[in-house]
């Protein structure tokens, strides 16, 4: 029997007060370069999922929120090379700082029908539709 290591993920939909979503461009250099992700990154040994969506906020972005801004929302399950990908999604109305691009290649604002025709990781295709309906 193959074991397949499960990779878990936090990410988030940070949505601003005209209902748009900050969408970062991965890097060059990086898998999947180029794509167009929801902010966030892989959970670290000993840290909650909210933990880690915290850390990788102020990383990437340098802004700062809090466990209670984080609604989940829906989550992602996709098979990545040998991996397992579970992606949590969560939906974050509040934080403080302004986001700024300091790992990712570019930031931009969209809506959600909007994202239909950016190029995306494939697991974040089915969560287009969630945010559609719920933003
Ligand atoms: N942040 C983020 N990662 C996603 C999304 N969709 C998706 O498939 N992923 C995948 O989830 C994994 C997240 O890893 P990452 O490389 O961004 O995480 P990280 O910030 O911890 O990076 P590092 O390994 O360079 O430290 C990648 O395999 C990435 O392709 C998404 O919308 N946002």
């Amino acid at each position: 029997m193959t074991t397949i290591l499960p990779l878990l993920v936090v990410a988030v939909a940070l949505v601003d007060a005209d209902g748009r979503v900050l969408l970062q461009q991965r890097p060059p250099g990086k898998a999947m370069a180029g794509l167009w992700e929801f902010p966030g990154g892989k959970v670290e040994s000993g840290e909650t999922p909210e933990a880690a969506l915290i850390r990788e906020l102020e990383e990437e972005l340098g802004i700062r929120t809090h466990a209670s801004c984080l609604a989940p929302a829906s989550f992602a399950s996709e098979a990545l090379g040998d991996r397992h990908l579970l992606l949590l999604l969560y939906v974050c109305r509040k934080w403080q700082g302004l986001p700024e691009a300091r790992h990712a290649t570019a930031l931009q604002w969209v809506r959600p029908n909007q994202m239909y025709a950016l190029d995306m990781p494939p697991a974040d295709l089915p969560l287009i539709g969630l945010l559609d309906a719920l933003i």
